[in-house]
């Protein structure tokens, strides 16, 4: 379920938004419509999901790139009615350029392999978390950016690319906790649809319009999608044999109907994922269709099962685009496929099933320094670069050090467990005065550091 459409109804004038900034009002504190800001308490969990991202990748040998958020509109400029060409976040900029916000990766990266010509071995295996945006009609109220882990092959004819590819988003899946009970993903072919359509006496031309339109069948009426198919000029009879064929859930049903040779790849395919032991995340499902327009063959879509399915969205999707090339003007074709997976739904899903470490939530200082007076703040500075050159993440209290009990509050709330204050006295003797803000780990050390509250003095050197 997207986020509740924005009230959208006018507001009493105290409840207005400030007037825009120029009549010395105050700016607008809220971000753009759509977009999103990271404080620090947000920023965490977008960190910890994207470490979770960077790690597989890792894992999995496959090597980071990046590309800018401004392209050419030109890259997107495709006809088969997708939805993500038809919300493009574009503009003229001051140089009469057509350019975009990119709404997907794959544009860019195809533009990277093409430019990097004959020097670029393959295969090839990139990813990158690019953040992605559109222009939603604001009434929809739905965000217009999002970060996309993007992970893709090139250069792979066969389906152990894509194989790799299902086991790398199952590996993320076990390493964030969710279990086959709880996400699955759902795989098909894009050539079960050619073939199917072949049969139907429907043109190539029309295939990859038509994809786009059938992928609609979860979202609207089956008459509306016979309906927009018509526009394509396929008759409601072929519509409706297009429709029933796509409800098939098993291989060998399918098989019956369109023959064995058109289901040997994802036979294939299901015989890899076994070996990389993650067939339990995985089912055929001929309904599976993908709503962008250059998908060529295997596609994907992963989905949550414990939540209301009927309303849940796409956790991550992909396939095989074997033909993205020469439609950006390239005289040959290389084999692609890669997949999209979004910071949002998982984030959702993740909280809703209680999957996020709680260490995440927290902001991690173990040990504040306080100098006594500034008179010893340059001691507190030394102190505090020994303690962070031993890798404690460490703060030396920076206001002017007014009452010791302001210092203390302060450490609460940076949750730190230990304040470290250097007085004169003691500094003297070689020493500082260290209080335990909260109970160590049992067996941390000797007696007393298990009581909280109780100020001790310590030598400098027995801080670490
Ligand atoms: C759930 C969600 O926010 N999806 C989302 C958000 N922003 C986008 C921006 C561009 C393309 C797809 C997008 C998809």
């Amino acid at each position: 379920t997207d986020a509740p459409p924005q009230n959208t109804k006018a507001k009493p004038e105290s409840q207005k938004k400030p007037s825009k900034k120029g009549r010395g009002g105050m700016i607008v504190l809220e971000p753009v419509a759509g977009t999103r800001d990271f404080i620090p308490s947000d920023m965490r969990y977008r960190a910890w999901l994207f470490s979770k991202f960077h790690a597989v990748a890792k894992k999995y040998g496959f090597e980071e790139y990046d590309a800018p958020i401004l392209e050419s509109e030109e890259l997107y400029k495709r006809k088969a009615g997708e939805e993500i060409t038809q919300q493009m976040y574009n503009f003229t900029d001051k140089s009469e350029q057509q350019v975009a916000l990119r709404p997907e990766m794959t544009p860019s990266l195809a533009r990277l392999i093409l430019s990097q010509g004959k020097s670029l071995l393959m295969p090839v295996k990139w990813y990158s978390i690019p953040q992605c945006w559109r222009y939603e009609t604001t009434t929809r109220g739905r965000k217009r950016e999002h970060y996309q882990w993007n992970m893709d092959i090139w250069g792979v004819p066969n389906v152990s690319a894509e194989a790799e590819l299902l086991a790398a988003i199952c590996e993320f899946f076990k390493l964030v906790g969710l279990t086959s009970q709880e996400v699955g993903i759902k795989i098909s072919s894009r050539k079960v649809l050619e073939t199917v359509m072949k049969g139907l006496n429907i043109s190539s031309e029309q295939f990859a319009p038509a994809c786009v339109i059938v992928d609609k069948l979860d979202k609207l009426q089956k008459e509306d999608v016979v309906q927009q198919l018509s526009i394509l000029g396929i008759s409601e009879e072929s519509s409706l044999e297009l429709i029933s064929i796509m409800q098939i859930k098993d291989i060998d049903e399918l098989s019956q109907k369109i023959g064995e040779e058109s289901v040997a790849e994802l036979r294939q395919l299901f015989d890899l994922v076994k070996g990389y032991g993650v067939a339990e995340y995985l089912r055929f499902d001929a309904s599976i269709v993908r709503g962008l327009s250059y998908y060529t063959g295997v596609v994907f879509e992963a989905f949550s099962i414990s939540r209301n399915s009927e309303l849940s969205r796409a956790i991550c999707g992909g396939g095989r685009y074997d033909r993205i090339l020469t439609t950006y003007g390239a005289k040959q074709d290389t084999p692609a496929c890669g997949f999209g997976f979004g910071d949002v739904v998982i984030l959702e899903i993740l909280r809703d099933l209680n999957k996020i470490p709680k260490e995440v939530s927290r902001h991690v200082v173990n040990d504040l320094v306080v100098p006594f007076n500034e008179d010893l703040r340059p001691q507190a500075c030394k102190v505090v670069t020994m303690l962070r050159d031993a890798g404690i993440p460490a703060e030396v209290y920076l206001p002017k050090t007014k009452k010791i009990a302001n210092t203390f509050s302060y450490a609460e709330r940076i949750d730190a467990d230990r304040v470290i204050m250097i007085a004169p006295d003691e500094w003297n003797a070689g020493e500082v005065k260290v209080k335990y803000m909260k109970l160590q780990p049992k067996g941390v050390g000797e007696e007393e550091k298990n009581t909280v509250g109780v100020q001790f003095a310590v030598k400098v050197d027995d801080l670490l």
